[in-house]
């Protein structure tokens, strides 16, 4: 254990300790107290007291229990489907595994003590330590007035005023800048952190591994925009709230220490700690209950965007009912969690105004008047001794009233200073109490962000928690035994099994093959085989739990992979081409407007910068393109990289067969070398090897054959065998043709015969016509 960790800890214990036994304590006290006729109203007040704490602390323990059910699996509300909110049980307190974590978000905020973050935090300190002063000027000022009030002395009076003014116009100052540093302390730590957590994010495609390799995140977007945002506001306040008090403390225990004395100070202190650990075990666990508001924040959130993702699809399938009823359901479900906080917090409010405000004022009072009853308890002189000092000191009676009216006054002002202070400890010691339910939602947000830093930092250097559920499975994300070889020309797998990242489920196995540029390749199979699983492993994003691949080293000049579903980023219509290069890039490349035009014109889509008002326009593209467009768009940007192997998963399945065939025949001639995955029979001229996966019994077998050369063996492909590549509905239509082309040949056949018979018979009927023509002339002559 750090030294740094063991106050923390032996300071929860100590309390968790105290706090274990107030209950009964309190509640024996009662029932003693309660035997004594006397004292019935004190017994009251402390069964009271011991009611209120059991009531409060009945409220945290079945939050605490709903808590942990809420995070810990699925919540089961009336009519509700189960919803899995998280994994891993949400254990969340103010102990020392807090401390720890939030030591170790702050090395991440403030790497060393020249950062920015540094110099606010002092300046902040200065500012909080001038209120606190300003405040001990305020009270003794408030003392003088009084008094002079009392004492009818209207000169110093209006010089008191004069300086109450005076010590106004820095005292507002300081309040605002104390206000404007706290936001900037909190911009700073976000700042900091967010740039931290984007740096892991996105490098090493762990933003892809956050979302499909490991689940032990979930919602990383809300974990990023929102919760560090909740973590640093109240890091930020927390410190604000408890650094003024806890100075205000020192500063006005040293002050009243110097006139309520010491026996006053004891009493302040037992005060302190009696109410502080009866606050500290009616506490409900709103670190918890924060952490939990915040996942259900995001899972309403992702619900809504899921919508905005989705919308056209969802309008199509008229599935605006079933997802209303999810937003309704995700949404009353972090409504009736906020509901219950509330509720939580209406009982626990009560008794903290109680003890802080009431108890506490009760006491302050208590305490400020010992000077006045007991002047020799806080080291003055008793009102006996000052009354014989004045007799002495006397020359007549009218002196003695006017020393002794002195004196009162002098009370006075040292009862309002006292007051005063004891005003601004008790408002003190009452936001250091408040603090603690900060602090416990503190635990909460800390408890998400630190969890989330652990696994972007676990999945960046490839570390995973092996989440597969089987435990049979030969396969881990424990053990990944593969080797990735960035320096070849070609690209080549040596018996590498194709298993989901989980390592559950074996695709393909043992996948041997070769492809060297210029040997343009055709994977296909069945849907769900392990196409596009090939590329995912050939890319990097899946592991590679076993063999070898060899690939020329990643850039967008060596291997662009042009997916199944296209995707267009933000940004203008120029973009769309370049992606994902920027406008400085493509610049630096000596690439121009000119050239992009040249090049929508080989993808059919020289129209475009026309139709949509230029290349800098900016629009939603997924909105404005149509399935095809969009397709053609991504191939505009095979041909501005111009990479060594372009890899095509089912990337023209939108484009008319006729525009499909052009835009190969483009990209063949631009020695660009394709990897084609493909279900269309149309595409395999343009390709020299094929890939058939999904073959065999079990399926996970493969061939693998070279397309139209002669020869049987590995690498032919017969026309059985490309027979066999094709759909069923390809293979009935072929059928179908062959059938019709067979009909043909019968009716040419019997074509043949009908005019063979025609002629037979035709001219017997020339020459009976001739035969009639020739009677009727006669008949006519
Ligand atoms: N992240 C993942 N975790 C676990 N399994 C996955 C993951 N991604 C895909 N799979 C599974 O892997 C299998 C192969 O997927 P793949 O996308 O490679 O299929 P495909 O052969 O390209 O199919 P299609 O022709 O339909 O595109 C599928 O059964 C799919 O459910």
């Amino acid at each position: 254990m750090s030294a740094d960790s063991a106050v923390p800890e032996v300071l929860t214990s100590f309390i968790d300790k105290v706090s274990a036994s107030a209950l009964p304590a309190l509640s024996a006290t009662a029932a003693f107290h309660a035997r004594h006729q006397r004292m019935r109203r004190g017994a009251f007040a402390v069964a009271l007291a011991a009611g209120a704490l059991y009531y409060v602390r009945r409220q945290q323990q079945s939050a605490n229990r709903k808590a942990m059910a809420t995070a810990g699996g699925s919540v089961l509300a009336a009519g509700d489907q189960p919803l899995k909110v998280d994994r891993n049980q949400i254990k969340v307190a103010v102990d020392r595994r807090f401390f720890n974590q939030l030591k170790y978000i702050w090395a991440i905020c403030v790497p060393n003590y020249r950062s920015k973050t540094i110099l606010i935090l002092i300046l902040h300190t200065t500012f909080l330590v001038l209120r606190t002063y300003l405040s001990v000027v305020v009270a003794r000022l408030d003392g003088r007035l009084v008094r002079d009030l009392v004492a009818a002395d209207a000169k110093s009076f209006g010089k008191g005023l004069m300086y109450w003014f005076a010590v106004a116009v820095p005292a507002t100052y300081t309040n605002s800048m104390i206000r404007y540093l706290q936001s900037k302390f909190g911009i700073s730590l976000r700042t900091s952190l967010t740039n931290h957590v984007h740096d892991l994010y996105m490098e090493n495609n762990t933003y892809y591994k956050a979302i499909n390799l490991d689940n032990r995140i979930d919602g990383a977007d809300q974990l990023i925009t929102t919760d560090i945002n909740r973590f640093c506001t109240a890091l930020a306040s927390l410190y604000s709230n408890l650094g003024k008090p806890v100075l205000d403390m020192i500063i006005f225990n040293y002050q009243l220490a110097r006139s309520i004395g010491n026996s006053g100070m004891w009493g302040l202190g037992v005060n302190y700690i009696i109410t502080a650990t009866i606050l500290r075990a009616a506490t409900p666990a709103f670190g918890r209950l924060a952490a939990v508001e915040a996942k259900l924040e995001g899972d309403f959130r992702s619900a809504h965007s899921r919508l905005i993702t989705n919308a056209e699809e969802i309008a199509f399938y008229h599935g605006a009912h079933l997802e209303h009823s999810i937003l309704t359901r995700t949404y009353y479900r972090l409504i009736k969690h906020i509901n219950k906080i509330y509720r939580i917090r209406i009982a626990y409010n009560m008794f903290e105004d109680f003890i802080i405000k009431y108890t506490w004022s009760a006491a302050g009072l208590l305490i400020a008047s010992i000077p006045v009853f007991y002047p020799e308890m806080a080291g003055a002189r008793s009102k006996r001794e000052e009354l014989r000092l004045a007799q002495a000191q006397a020359t007549d009676g009218s002196t003695i009233v006017s020393q002794l009216d002195r004196k009162t006054g002098s009370r006075t002002q040292g009862f309002i200073t006292n007051k005063r202070l004891m005003v601004s400890l008790a408002d003190a010691g009452g936001r250091i109490m408040y603090s603690y339910k900060e602090l416990s939602e503190l635990a909460g947000y800390t408890y998400r962000v630190y969890n989330m830093l652990r696994v972007l930092e676990d999945l960046h250097d490839g570390r995973y928690v092996d989440a597969n559920t089987g435990g049979e499975s030969k396969y881990s994300l424990e053990r990944i035994n593969g080797v990735m070889d960035y320096t070849s020309n070609d690209i080549e797998f040596k018996n590498v099994p194709i298993v989901t990242p989980n390592g559950d489920t074996t695709l393909i196995r043992d996948l041997s093959f070769g492809v060297a540029p210029g040997e343009h390749l055709m994977i296909t199979g069945p849907n769900g085989a392990g196409k596009t699983a090939i590329l995912r492993t050939l890319a990097g994003l899946w592991p590679l739990f076993e063999g070898t691949v060899s690939r020329p080293p990643t850039g967008l000049d060596s291997t662009l992979y042009i997916p199944q579903r296209p995707y267009l980023a933000i940004g203008s219509l120029r973009e769309q081409v370049i992606y994902p290069h920027s406008v400085a890039q493509m610049h630096a490349a000596g690439k121009t407007d000119a050239d992009l035009a040249v090049i929508l014109t080989k993808v059919y889509l020289e129209y475009i910068p026309g139709r949509e008002g230029g290349w800098d326009a900016v629009k939603e593209w997924k909105d404005v393109f149509s399935g095809g467009e969009k397709q053609r768009m991504q191939l505009a940007r095979l041909f501005y990289h111009h990479p060594k192997y372009a890899v095509l998963d089912e990337a023209t399945s939108a484009v008319s067969t006729d525009v499909e065939a052009l835009l190969y025949t483009t990209a063949k001639e631009e020695k660009i070398t394709l990897i084609t995955i493909s279900h269309r029979p149309s595409l395999f001229k343009y390709h020299a090897r094929l890939l058939r996966v999904g073959e065999g019994e079990s399926g996970l077998d493969w061939e693998w054959e070279e397309i139209g050369t002669v020869g049987g063996g590995v690498g032919s492909a017969s026309s059985t065998s490309i027979n066999r590549l094709l759909s069923p509905s390809v293979e009935s239509e072929i059928k179908r043709l062959e059938t019709k082309v067979a009909e043909v040949q019968g009716l040419k056949v019997r074509l043949d015969k009908v005019n063979k018979e025609l002629g037979l018979v035709l001219p017997s009927v020339d020459a009976k016509a001739k035969e009639d023509l020739k009677h009727a002339k006669r008949t006519l002559i």
